[in-house]
């Protein structure tokens, strides 16, 4: 499978990936995110279940995390069967000095919401240039497609720039594993991402917008191998 995570080999992705999957004890149930960093977890979390004998079950965000987690043998559940997880591990597209955090880069934040609100701990990994002072890389916001128009003048009504996101190997718009557009919206510098989330949310038609306020930590890995953890 093709995919905007086939970039090259990230060694400080990586660092935080790996030692995030050391977080997770025998007899956790995971929440497994989506993404190139989340990606590297995943393949540990497969390495010591062979290896080790982990005891653990994985509850995915997406296709595609679905996919790598069989591929590396993680045994997986559902949210309807294991309704509550121990930790959720998941990367972000930005997060600031409040660990708010945007994500939703790869079009997967509805289920990554969903999974770590289930969560007791949500840790997310990052390389160090998605550390930032003050958010302002565009929302995405999945949007049902029914709703789009007037979702499109809602945002802007609120002062965002919104662009109904664009499929790269198909004519058209991306559809997300729930069937549903993404619209990226920038909005500048995001001064208070409580109260632009509560505004996004009110629009009928928006299914989930890609600010989270349930991040725990963040663990940031460094070229070295190295992580900086960061918590409230
Ligand atoms: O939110 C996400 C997917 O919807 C990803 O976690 C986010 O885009 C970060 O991706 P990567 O680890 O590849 O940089």
């Amino acid at each position: 499978m093709t995919d905007r995570n086939q970039a090259k080999e990230s060694p400080e992705k990586k660092a935080a990936g790996i030692y995030a999957a050391s977080l997770v004890k025998d007899g956790d149930a995971v929440g497994l995110g989506t993404g190139s960093t989340v990606a590297y977890t995943i393949k540990e979390l497969g390495r010591r279940v062979r290896e080790e004998n982990l005891n653990i079950v994985g509850v995915v965000t997406s296709y595609q995390s679905e996919m790598i987690a069989i591929d590396a043998g993680v045994p997986l559940t559902s949210l309807a069967e294991t309704p509550r997880l121990n930790i959720a591990i998941d990367g972000a597209d930005q997060f600031d000095e409040n660990l708010f955090a945007i994500k939703g880069g790869g079009a997967a934040h509805t289920r990554e919401k969903i999974v770590s609100m289930s969560a007791d701990r949500f840790v997310v990994v990052s390389d160090p240039a998605k550390k930032a002072k003050t958010l302002s890389v565009f929302v995405p916001i999945e949007v049902m497609p029914f709703g789009r128009a007037l979702v499109m003048q809602s945002l802007k009504d609120i002062g965002g720039d919104p662009t109904l996101r664009a499929a790269a190997k198909k004519d058209g718009p991306v559809i997300t594993d729930n069937g549903n557009f993404v619209v990226d919206c920038t909005f500048g510098e995001i001064k208070d991402p409580k109260e632009l989330a509560a505004k996004i949310s009110q629009i009928p038609g928006v299914v989930e917008h890609g600010i989270f306020m349930n991040v725990d930590e963040v663990v940031i890995g460094n070229a070295d191998g190295t992580v900086e953890i960061i918590k409230l």
